[in-house]
C-alpha cells in the first residue's frame, strides 16, 4: 500500500483543511490561459518524471493554480504508480515516460488546471492508514478529521481495553462496541474504526445516495463489509429506530456540515465546483445538523454512551449553551480538544446516566419522530 506520513499530507492538503472550511480567505479564481498551458521550454521529446514535474509545475503556477507543485508531483507520481515523487527511485525520476503515461499525465493535469481537487484527479486518496476510492461530489476527508478518528479510538480502547488499569479491570469494559456515524462520505472514519478495531460494528449513514455507495464500495475494496450497515437515512427526517439494528449504540461520532452558512462563498474553488455543498453547509449558526444529532443522541446512545463531533470553533460555547437549555437530552459536554492548527475542533458528550436528569420520554423533537 502506498502510504503518506501525516505530517506531508497535512501540509499538501491544506487547501482543503479546516482553515479553509472555515471561509477565512476568497479564493482566486482563475481562467485558463491558453498561452499558459503549454510553455515548451526545457521539454524533451521524451521527457523524464523529474522533467514533467518541473513543467506541469510551471503549468500551473502560470494558471495560479494553488498548490502548484504538489499538484504536479502528486500526479506524476500517481501515473508512476508512486505515492509520492520522493518515494520513486532515481532511475524512476530519470527515464523517459511512455507515450501511454505521457498521454494519462496530460489527462490528470488538465483535471487539475479546470481545479478539480487532486484527490478527485486520482481518484483515491490516504485517511490514517487506508486508501480510499474519492469521487465527486462526495466530500474528501479532510486532514483534522485523522484526530476526530483518534479520539474515538482512545476512547474505545481505553473502555474497551483488556488491560489492567491501577490493579483493576476497567469497569466500563466494552468488549465489542457499536459505533454509529452520522454523515459518511466516503467512509473516512467509519473504516477507519472498524480497521482499528476488530471487535467493533459500525452503522454507517448518510443522506446522499453517492456517499452511501461510495462507502459501500470502499468496505468492499478494503475488506471490511462485513461489520458495517451503511443505511441511506437524513438525520433531518429519519426516525431514530432505523439507527439500531443492533439495539443501543456506545458511540456516535460525527463530522457533520458545520460551516456557517454566510462563510460558504468564501471556501476555495476547488470546494464550491466539485464537492456536495451540502456536506459543508451548517446553516446560519452552523449548528443545523449538529442539533438533529445531538436530539437523537439519547434516544439512540446507551447510558454513559458517548457523542464525538467535529465542529467550528465558536462551536463548543454554543453547543454548550445548547445543550443548557435543553437539560431534557440528558447530555453535557464532558471534554473539548483542540486540532493541529490548536483551534477548539472536537467535542467529546456524554449521555448521563439513567436517573440522573430529566426522563428523555417527555422530550419530543417533531422532526426527528420520537415516539
Ligand atoms: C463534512 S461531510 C463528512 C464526511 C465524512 N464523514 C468525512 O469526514 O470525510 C458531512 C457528510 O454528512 C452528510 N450529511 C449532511 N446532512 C446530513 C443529514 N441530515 N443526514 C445524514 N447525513 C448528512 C453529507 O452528505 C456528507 O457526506
Amino acid at each position: 500500500m502506498r502510504l503518506l506520513t501525516s505530517p506531508l499530507r497535512r501540509m499538501l492538503s491544506g487547501l482543503l483543511n479546516c482553515c479553509e472550511r472555515e471561509g477565512g480567505r476568497p479564493s482566486k479564481c482563475c481562467s485558463l490561459n491558453p498561452h499558459h498551458l503549454l510553455p515548451r521550454q526545457n521539454f524533451s521529446a521524451k521527457p523524464t518524471a523529474a522533467e514533467l514535474v518541473r513543467y506541469w509545475h510551471g503549468v500551473f503556477e502560470a494558471n495560479r493554480i494553488p498548490e502548484a507543485q504538489e499538484s504536479s508531483e502528486y500526479i506524476i507520481s500517481y501515473v508512476l504508480g508512486a505515492k509520492t515523487i520522493h518515494s520513486l527511485s532515481a532511475s524512476s525520476l530519470s527515464n523517459p515516460l511512455t507515450s501511454e503515461q505521457q498521454q494519462q499525465v496530460q489527462w490528470l493535469s488538465m483535471k487539475r488546471l479546470q481545479r478539480m481537487p487532486v484527490q478527485y484527479v486520482l481518484g483515491e486518496w490516504d485517511f490514517r492508514e487506508l486508501t480510499l476510492k474519492m469521487r465527486p461530489p462526495v466530500f474528501i476527508p479532510r486532514p483534522e478529521t485523522e484526530d476526530l478518528v483518534s479520539l474515538v479510538l482512545q476512547k474505545s480502547q481505553r473502555s474497551g481495553s483488556p488491560a489492567v488499569n491501577a490493579g483493576h479491570r476497567c469497569p466500563t469494559a466494552i468488549p465489542h462496541p457499536v459505533i454509529l456515524e452520522i454523515g459518511c462520505g466516503s467512509g473516512a472514519i467509519a473504516l477507519s474504526l472498524l480497521n482499528k478495531l476488530p471487535q467493533s460494528r459500525v452503522i454507517a449513514v448518510d443522506k446522499e445516495e453517492a456517499a452511501v455507495n461510495l462507502t459501500c464500495e470502499n468496505a468492499q475494496r478494503l475488506q471490511l463489509q462485513d461489520r458495517i450497515r451503511i443505511l441511506h437515512y437524513d438525520a433531518c427526517s429519519g426516525s431514530w429506530e432505523q439507527l439500531l439494528p443492533w439495539g443501543p449504540v456506545d458511540t456516535i461520532v460525527s463530522n457533520p456540515p458545520y460551516v456557517f452558512h454566510e462563510d460558504m462563498a468564501h471556501l476555495a474553488e476547488e470546494i464550491l465546483s466539485y464537492e456536495d455543498l451540502d456536506a459543508l453547509d451548517g446553516g446560519n449558526d452552523g449548528m443545523r445538523v449538529i442539533k438533529k444529532i445531538l436530539a437523537l443522541a439519547p434516544f439512540i446512545l446507551k447510558d454513559l454512551g458517548s457523542v464525538f463531533l467535529e465542529v467550528d470553533p465558536r462551536h463548543p460555547e454554543m453547543v454548550e449553551n445548547w445543550l443548557q437549555s435543553h437539560p431534557e437530552l440528558s447530555l453535557s459536554i464532558s471534554a473539548t480538544h483542540k486540532d493541529f492548527c490548536g483551534k477548539p475542533r472536537f467535542l467529546h458528550i456524554q449521555k448521563h446516566k439513567a436517573g440522573d436528569s430529566s426522563n428523555k420520554k417527555d422530550f419530543a423533537c417533531p422532526s426527528v419522530h420520537l415516539p
